[in-house]
């Protein structure tokens, strides 16, 4: 069973009442970054790629604090801390607005026990303007059996001075 947006609420931080849905919570856009060089997936390992964060737009005549972004791809890091529920997964999906501007995030299992601020993969088809902390996502969770909690390298990821 999908649980209630009000459900999902407690399990992400911070969530105004605007980002409350009634299926699930919007995630914002919190940091745009840019790949630099290759990752590597093994068959016993990975590793992520150098990459960097990409500026916000300084010029006065433009919206402060906004992501200008040409066509290309991006990894999105969103800003609330999330954790998995035990007995549940999360999925995450694009906010509507983005897909019918020509942009798309793609995303991965959210595993039981996960908890920090994760990423995903911004593709942009049109150019397009989003601004930081603008709603780009919204994430659902979903009843599951599993036997173990997530225990992975992204553990507690991203949660400096949070
Ligand atoms: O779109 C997504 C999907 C998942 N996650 C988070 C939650 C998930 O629990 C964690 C790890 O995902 P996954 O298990 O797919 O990572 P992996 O590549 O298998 O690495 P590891 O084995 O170290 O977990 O990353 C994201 O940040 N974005």
């Amino acid at each position: 069973m999908f649980r209630s947006g009000a459900f999902v609420a407690d399990h992400v931080s911070p969530a105004t009442d605007e980002q409350i849905q009634p299926n699930g919570v919007d995630l914002t856009l919190e940091i745009v970054f840019e790949q630099l060089e290759p990752g590597r997936i093994t068959k016993d390992g990975k590793s992520v790629g150098e990459r960097v964060a990409r500026p916000l737009e300084e010029l006065e005549e433009k919206m402060p604090q906004t992501y200008y972004l040409p066509e290309g791809a991006y990894v999105a890091r969103y800003g609330e801390r999330i954790e998995i529920p035990d007995g549940h997964i999360g999925f995450v999906y694009p906010r509507s607005s983005l897909m019918r501007n020509s942009c798309m995030l793609n995303t991965a299992v959210w595993d039981a026990g996960y908890e920090g601020r994760g990423e995903g993969l911004l593709q942009v088809h049109h150019d397009i303007e989003i601004q930081r902390g603008a709603r780009i996502a919204q994430l659902v969770l979903v009843e599951a059996d599993h036997e173990e909690a997530y225990d992975g390298s992204y553990q507690g990821e991203n949660l400096e001075g949070r």
